[in-house]
């Protein structure tokens, strides 16, 4: 089984110009299991996950809720049994927490359950400021005292019910809130609160246990806390980042793919988005079909004007996506401006692009114009975050000769088995264990 251990440095060989096909299945969500692993300490009862991808990240935030108590253990491959009914606000292992943004995650179940919880910085994709503003604003409203010095401490006696306007739409912000909000005495009304497709899946498991959240896809919530909340079973939905992975992965190598059990319900501003790149693909139920021979042309915009492509918050086109439609674009006919409004160093990467042969100019951090078609070259290559690190390997796939991605565990942080994966639709990656 490929699964990466902690400290292992792992380096992926590729040889680029292969076509694949076949049909592949989405991972379950990251984004969504992680907040719901961190969920399940709500309960003293057991809960059942299914669909949970079997990442680093979630290998450590597991790891982190059996240091506070819970006991949880993998009942099959994607099958995770949590059971939290002792739960002690015990000292968190900063190496571990400083590993993954979910650490973070912990605040409003600790919170609710033992009153106190101390944590210590989360870590995460180094993509520019990861800001915890929100989640204190939020989680002081309801009720927490909130202490800084090195690492956070939250303590609150009585959380009770209030109605929060968030400073901006923070994905893992809103997660605590709701946590907090649902063991809450009263009524919180969430506003300005994120609704991402991982957001709204927490949003459904808070209710399979129990809670009572109205307004779940919108941008306001209301939840009457103070319910009992029990065990449940609940199923994780797919990855829709990794779903536009995929369509950027086929469209630059030509290649046909049926993407089952696509969750196509999330997917139109990512369609949307590749559409501008002149990649369609075709909605067969909840499944994608991605044809082979795409126009891969830039539409320009009204008047023959240049297009952007941008991203913001639910339900436009997913901040996650943006590296990837980055490198698809080296591959189309015609000129876009890439505009990550979001996160301030996530463009960098570009200059390993351009190293293989793209024509891109990085404008200012946030963004690039994008020249295309280019003949890529392979290359020696780091990957820095997860996103960048899935461009690269697109781009290796892509490109003339073969590539080294070195850092590759940054990739499998949020992609479960994609060398095996790919490889089983006629790629040739090779990956490398390499002890650090
Ligand atoms: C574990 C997890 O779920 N991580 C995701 C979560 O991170 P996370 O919850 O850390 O991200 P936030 O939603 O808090 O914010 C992301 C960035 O966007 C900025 N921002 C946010 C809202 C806004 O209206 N304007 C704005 O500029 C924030 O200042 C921040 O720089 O959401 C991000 C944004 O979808 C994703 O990239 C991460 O994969
Ligand atoms: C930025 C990401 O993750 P995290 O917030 O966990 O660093 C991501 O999934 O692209």
């Amino acid at each position: 089984m490929a699964q990466a251990q902690p400290h292992e440095r792992i380096q992926y060989i590729v040889e680029g110009g292969h076509r694949l096909s076949g049909t592949i299945e989405p991972s379950g969500n990251k984004n969504a299991a992680l907040p719901i692993v961190a969920a399940a300490l709500l309960t003293d009862q057991r809960v059942e996950l299914t669909n949970v991808p079997r990442i680093r990240d979630i290998e450590v935030l597991v790891e982190l809720i059996q240091s506070v108590g819970a006991e949880a253990r993998w009942l099959g491959r994607n099958h995770l049994e949590i059971r939290a009914a002792n739960l002690r606000p015990a000292d968190l292992d900063p190496d571990l927490c400083a590993r993954v943004r979910a650490s973070i995650l912990l605040a409003g179940p600790m919170l609710a359950r033992c009153g106190e919880v101390t944590l210590p910085p989360p870590g995460g994709d180094v993509i520019g400021r990861r800001r915890v503003d929100t989640h204190f604003l939020a989680l002081e409203q309801l009720g927490a005292e909130i202490k800084t010095n090195g690492h956070y401490s939250f303590k609150a006696k009585q959380l009770r019910g209030a109605d929060v306007f968030l400073d901006e739409p923070s994905v893992t912000a809103t997660e605590n809130a709701l946590c907090a909000a649902v063991y809450a005495e009263g009524t919180t009304i969430l506003r300005n609160c994120a609704s991402e497709p991982h957001v709204q899946d927490l949003a459904l498991f808070l209710n399979a246990m129990g809670a009572q959240i109205e307004g779940i896809g919108t941008n306001t919530m209301t939840i009457h806390g103070g319910k009992k909340l029990s065990g449940c079973t609940h199923r994780i939905g797919p990855d829709h980042i990794e779903v536009g992975s995929l369509i950027g992965l086929a469209a630059v190598t030509k290649s046909e793919m049926t993407i089952k059990n696509a969750g196509v319900e999330h997917l139109r501003s990512t369609l949307m988005g590749f559409e501008r790149l002149g990649i369609r693909c075709q909605v067969q139920g909840d499944d994608l079909f991605i044809p082979a021979d795409q126009e891969m042309r830039v539409q320009a915009d009204f008047g023959g004007h240049i297009p952007t492509i941008s991203d913001q918050p639910w339900p436009a086109f997913p901040a996650d996506t943006m590296s990837i439609a980055i490198v698809t674009a080296t591959q189309c006919e015609g000129v876009v401006m890439m505009f990550e409004k979001m996160f301030e160093s996530r463009m960098f990467f570009v200059d390993k692009l351009i190293a293989m042969g793209a024509r891109i100019v990085l404008c200012d951090p946030h963004r690039a114009i994008v020249a295309g078609p280019s003949n890529m070259r392979g290359s020696r290559l780091e990957s820095p975050d997860i996103r960048a690190g899935m461009a690269m390997l697109i781009a290796a796939m892509c490109a003339e000769g073969t590539s080294t991605i070195n850092n590759a565990q940054q990739i499998e942080r949020g992609y479960e088995r994609i060398d095996e994966r790919l490889n089983a639709m006629g790629a040739k990656i090779t990956r490398v264990p390499a002890r650090a």
